[in-house]
């Protein structure tokens, strides 16, 4: 595990933006996995900022986006596709076709869990998978006690998952109470895994993940200790606890 201490917001996502775009080729294929939230948005428009300095394209790259609310349409403005869309996708210049995100609206959230593995199966590999922190420690939308062996499944989310969102709709109620969620295990095999968290209210989770030994499903974040090549690229106020 590698540990990227910046300043503040701003430096965590120009920071992201610039690990992200070194890696990725744009003469082959190469499969991103993204994440939503608060924090990812300041990297995407850096990522915005600096492929357009570097010309590079995303002609060849494809994305798997880890998570989607279950009964939200594709066009709804709260749904992980808009928020993609919005931040990031209408921005570059990749084929639609390349990019990817469970639906939440399918007729049965099972069969489109199954359809979804396959799809990332059959893409072979996430080079670099993106991933932000609740603050409970889940990742993805992978809720405390979901299995480490857990593949891309329907999940209900936890009260102070749908409060922690709340921000993005109109209020509480509005939070949808499941998602469907790449599984842990999905993640793990990533091949390059990078995180971010910024701000004081991601700090338990992250001294769980850097400083605790305990790897537990109750902390999902703890089984990336595991994980051969993880990044963290971390503010101040995120890392404030770290004491190891
Ligand atoms: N499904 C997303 C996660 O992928 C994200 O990492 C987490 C933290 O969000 P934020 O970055 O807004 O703090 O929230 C959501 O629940």
């Amino acid at each position: 595990m590698r540990v990227i201490k910046v300043e503040d917001y701003t430096e965590m996502s120009r920071r992201a933006a610039l690990h992200f775009i070194d890696k990725l080729s744009d003469e082959k294929v190469n499969v991103m996995g993204l994440a939503t939230g608060g924090t990812p948005q300041g990297m995407y428009k850096e990522l915005i900022k600096e492929s357009k300095k570097r010309r590079f394209s995303f002609k060849y790259i494809h994305t798997v986006n880890l998570d989607e609310y279950v009964g939200l349409r594709a066009d709804d403005p709260h749904s992980y596709h808009t928020y993609m869309r919005r931040h990031l996708f209408d921005h570059i210049d990749i084929p639609e076709r390349n990019v990817h995100l469970p639906d939440g609206t399918a007729g049965n959230p099972e069969t489109e869990c199954e359809r979804y593995e396959q799809l990332i199966r059959d893409l072979k590999k996430v080079n670099i998978q993106l991933l932000g922190i609740g603050e409970n420690g889940h990742i993805g939308f992978n809720e405390p006690g979901t299995s480490f062996n857990s593949r891309t499944h329907v999940i209900e989310l936890t009260p102070s998952t749908r409060e922690a969102n709340a921000r993005f709709f109109s209020g509480i109620e509005a939070v949808p109470t499941h998602a469907i969620t790449i599984g842990i295990e999905t993640i793990m095999e990533a091949e390059e895994i990078v995180l971010l968290a910024s701000g004081k209210n991601k700090s338990k989770a992250l001294y769980h993940l850097i400083c605790s030994n305990k790897v537990t499903e109750d902390i999902p974040a703890t089984v990336l200790k595991e994980h051969p090549n993880l990044t963290i690229i971390a503010d101040k106020e995120a890392l404030a606890l770290i004491d190891c």
